[in-house]
């Protein structure tokens, strides 16, 4: 079981870990852990933890200093957590992930090989995403849709989500004559639901990535509890509480989940038809014969978006040259480019495996 929970459920105004809160989250955990089921934690709170030692009074504008707080609040909140749960003999460890550790395919398949080897191990994995590294383009930019990642990463049998609210509701909680949604079943639920920004002042996503993180999730097959982190007991417990979100069939690969939701391109590629529909109508690799013109400055293994001759974006893939070697190799055949330039060339621009199709735009 995954189970996320948010800043704004850890930390005190001042910017400081709320022990209390942070113990009694730690009591439920642990008698789960303890009665056997294996438990990830996704922990946000680093940034607002780091607030007071820093003597900061609001969370930081600019990136550095967010990250600069991060940094000394995730040592601060793992300190806590270590603390926290050997209060029941249990152990934890530490995990900081990047965006670019769930779309490069040897980040990706170390991350599961050490969360399941600490599984294993007994320990209680906590991850928050690596935010001192992470910078504006690959930031998660929010815990809830890495929580909902690792869940598919880890094939969890279910996602927690914890936050100051205890339900999704069908317009701010805080208005008169708000209901709570007890189940989500797919998207035509969420039809004329108002998600509103975060209420409080540290949380960072609002109600929107925690619909995103549920909508990523149950379409892995990972069903979805949204509560508050005092109902945590109930939730785990698998009472009715909160909102559960019903979960879909398919099970894509997690690179792509993460592809086609909380990523950017770095750059673009001009496709001909012929390439658009080989690329979506046949799922096949994108070679540099179907490719009219590329823009932007991207190395190998960054995302590009690939757009039709009309110039509407139709997927995304990681692109396998640096945006300077390409313009040499437009329009030709990939037997041409290794008679010519040799064998390493004839590798295709994406390989099917790493083109993900963007249903929304295409
Ligand atoms: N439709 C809605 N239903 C429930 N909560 C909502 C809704 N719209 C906005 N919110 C706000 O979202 C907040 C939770 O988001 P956030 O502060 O980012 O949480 P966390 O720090 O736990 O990740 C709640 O405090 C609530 O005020
Ligand atoms: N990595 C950031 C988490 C940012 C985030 O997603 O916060 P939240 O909306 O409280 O879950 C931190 O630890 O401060």
């Amino acid at each position: 079981m995954v189970v996320k929970v948010g800043s704004s459920s850890l930390t005190t105004h001042s910017g400081m870990i709320d022990v209390d809160r942070v113990d009694a989250l730690v009591d439920v955990l642990a008698a789960r852990r303890l009665a056997g089921t294996q438990l990830v934690l996704v922990s946000s709170g680093a940034i607002a933890a780091g607030l007071g030692p820093l003597g900061l009074a609001a969370r930081p504008r600019d990136l550095a200093t967010q990250q600069a707080a991060a940094s000394v609040g995730q040592g601060v909140l793992v300190a806590r957590y270590t603390s926290s749960f050997a209060r029941y003999g249990l152990r934890v460890g530490q995990v900081l992930l990047t965006a670019d550790d769930m779309m490069r395919r040897a980040h990706h398949a170390n991350a599961q090989r050490t969360l399941a080897r600490l599984l294993d191990l007994g320990i209680v994995p906590i991850v928050n995403e690596n935010d001192t590294v992470a910078t504006d383009e690959i930031r998660f930019g929010d815990n809830d849709r890495l929580a909902a990642l690792v869940s598919h990463l880890i094939r969890a049998d279910a996602l927690v989500l914890l936050s100051d609210v205890d339900a999704l509701y069908d317009g701010p909680p805080s208005r008169a004559g708000s209901r709570r949604l007890a189940e989500i079943r797919g998207p035509e639920d969420l039809v004329g639901v108002e998600l509103g920004k975060n209420g409080a002042a540290v949380g960072t996503g609002g109600m929107v990535t925690k619909v995103q993180a549920a909508r990523i999730a149950t379409g892995a097959g990972v069903p979805v509890v949204l509560t508050a982190a005092a109902h945590a007991a109930h939730a785990l417990a698998g009472e009715d509480i909160g909102t559960y979100f019903h979960p879909g069939g398919r099970h894509p690969g997690t690179r792509l989940l993460w592809l086609a939701h909380a990523t950017t391109g770095r750059g673009l590629l001009h496709l001909d038809r012929g390439a658009v529909e080989a690329i979506v109508a046949r799922r096949k690799s994108l070679l540099p014969a179907g490719v009219t013109a590329v823009e932007g400055e991207f190395a190998a293994g960054d995302p590009v978006d690939l757009c039709g001759p009309e110039g509407r974006v139709v997927a995304r893939g990681l692109v396998n040259y640096d945006a300077v070697e390409i313009p040499d190799l437009l329009g030709r055949s990939t037997r041409e480019l290794a008679t010519e330039l040799g064998p390493e060339y004839e590798r295709e621009l994406i390989h099917r495996d790493d083109i993900v199709i963007l249903e929304a735009h295409g």
